[in-house]
């Protein structure tokens, strides 16, 4: 072969390496942009990830599950029975991490977060609290803690927080970074921080305000109050009450009733389910001229779309 037709192919051969090189380059930077896109702070707000990940991995104990089950529903479990799963530091790295793989999961559709052995989430460890109760320490955990609940909520999955037995301090705010939340009959969710000389510090507070407003995230908050099902439904914390399936003779499990309620929600294809949260979730976050533009470009990946296709020829009706 000639030297120059031999160059020719080299060049051509780098020069298509080149490209997947910088195509494989766009697509990571545009997943980096939106990973940190969804989050709060970062190292322009003095936040460095890795010296707080670092602080918190050494207060252990307890684990955060993650299930992810064929149906596209996954299961999240607060895990610490011993102190009413309460969060540990490295549970909290745990969420992160978690988060994240939900982040990737193209087949997901729905989330239900709920607690081990009958309870859900008794708030931060107070033991860990105790430790790092100087001014520094708390913020990076709190920044941490935004950031981890701010991607759980924009996670493109609708989310349910199952809450049974007790949601105190920290394991409140928990339940306002899903989309829904569910009550057991008896179950009580509470925002213990005046009592502990706090307010919420995970974004529980500005979420509250946007589920039930102002006035009614003010009593609460104010008055540390509990809120039963009954209440937490008429104020709109609420999205449904479940039968406690020990007391109520014949009562599904309820995890079971908790993803047969989710189910309603999650029918259809991953992609169609997901393009619904991220329309939401724009127009509840971005001021309106940046929520339409946005729900364009989400309209725009399904539109001509397989479902949009399949729906077309189906020729179906919706009576
Ligand atoms: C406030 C803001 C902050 C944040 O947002 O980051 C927080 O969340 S601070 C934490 C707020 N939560 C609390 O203050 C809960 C305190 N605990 C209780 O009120 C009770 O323990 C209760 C109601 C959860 C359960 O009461 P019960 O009588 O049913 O059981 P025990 O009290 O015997 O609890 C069993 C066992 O669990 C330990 N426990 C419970 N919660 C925590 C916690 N948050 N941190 C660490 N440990 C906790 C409790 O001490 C018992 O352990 P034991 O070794 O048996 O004494």
């Amino acid at each position: 072969m000639e030297i120059a037709t031999c160059s020719r192919m080299v060049l051509c051969a780098l020069r298509q390496q080149v490209l997947r090189c910088s195509s494989h380059c766009r697509t990571w930077a545009r997943l980096l942009q939106r990973q940190r896109s969804s989050c709060v702070y970062s190292s322009i707000h003095g936040f460095n990830q890795d010296e707080i990940r670092e602080k918190l991995q050494a207060f252990h104990g307890g684990s955060i599950d993650l299930l992810k089950q064929d149906s596209g529903i996954a299961v999240l479990t607060i895990n610490n029975p011993s102190r009413m799963n309460a969060f540990s530091g490295s549970m909290m790295i745990d969420l992160e991490e978690r988060v994240s793989q939900l982040e990737n999961w193209p087949e997901g559709k729905g989330l239900i977060v709920q607690g081990a052995a009958e309870t859900f989430c008794s708030g931060s460890d107070l033991n860990a609290v105790r430790a790092i109760s100087n001014q520094q320490d708390g913020m990076k955990m709190c920044m941490f803690m935004q950031n981890a609940l701010t991607r759980l909520l924009r996670l493109p999955l609708i989310s349910v927080a199952l809450v049974e037995g007790r949601a105190l301090g920290g394991g409140a705010e928990l339940t306002t970074a899903c989309d829904f939340r569910l009550m057991e009959a008896g179950s009580v969710i509470q925002f213990v921080h005046k009592h502990m000389g706090l307010v919420p510090g995970w974004g529980g507070a500005a979420r509250l305000v946007h589920l039930v407003g102002s006035q009614n995230a003010l009593k609460l908050l104010g008055g540390a109050v509990k809120v039963d099902p009954e209440l937490g439904v008429n104020i709109g914390l609420v999205d449904g009450v479940l039968e406690g399936h020990q007391k109520t003779e014949g009562a599904a499990p309820l995890l079971q009733q908790a993803e047969n309620w989710l189910s309603r929600y999650t029918k259809g294809p991953a992609p169609v389910i997901q393009a619904v949260k991220k329309v939401v979730l724009s127009g509840r976050e971005l001021p309106l001229s940046e929520a339409l533009r946005t729900e364009k470009d989400i309209f725009g990946m399904v539109w001509g779309a397989p479902a949009n296709l399949e729906a077309l020829a189906s020729k179906s009706k919706h009576k």
